[in-house]
């Protein structure tokens, strides 16, 4: 198990988001999204972009990955990553950033194209459940 102030294999983590992208679902725009992420109980979970006719009903695949994490017991994301169609780590999209905050809060390890950040360096000020209590 990976927990807070273990590092994780990030190489695996890559390629499984690597794995998850070869089977994106991107006709229309082309570019093909998987993203893999560490549950506070070890186990991986994954997602890749859902694209569809009607443009905007697409699905990225971050939502695919925390739609899997409840889908598979629930729990918190530790560390994640998202690549492009040549497995190079991207930037998760102000959505799916929100879309993470729910589930890894202000201390979930991205790694990006210019290193590892955390969420709140990514999503400053984020709304979150703490707001609604
Ligand atoms: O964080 C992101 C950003 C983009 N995409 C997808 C959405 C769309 O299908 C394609 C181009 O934006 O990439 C994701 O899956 N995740
Ligand atoms: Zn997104």
């Amino acid at each position: 198990m990976t927990g807070a102030g273990t590092p994780p294999d990030w190489e695996a983590l890559r390629e499984a988001a690597r794995d998850a992208m070869s089977r994106a679902y991107a006709p229309y725009s082309g570019y093909k999204v998987g993203a893999a992420a560490l549950a506070d109980d070890g186990r991986t979970v994954t997602g890749c972009n859902v694209e569809n006719a009607s443009y905007g009903v697409g699905l990225c695949a971050e939502c695919g990955l925390v739609s899997q994490l409840n889908a598979t017991g629930g729990g918190r994301l530790t560390h994640f990553v998202c690549v492009d169609g040549e497995g190079a780590p991207l930037v998760p999209c102000g959505r799916c950033r929100q879309l993470l905050y729910e589930f890894g809060g202000p201390e979930l390890v991205l790694e990006t194209p210019d290193g590892f950040r955390t969420l709140d360096e990514m999503l400053p000020q984020a709304f979150g459940p703490q707001h609604l209590r």
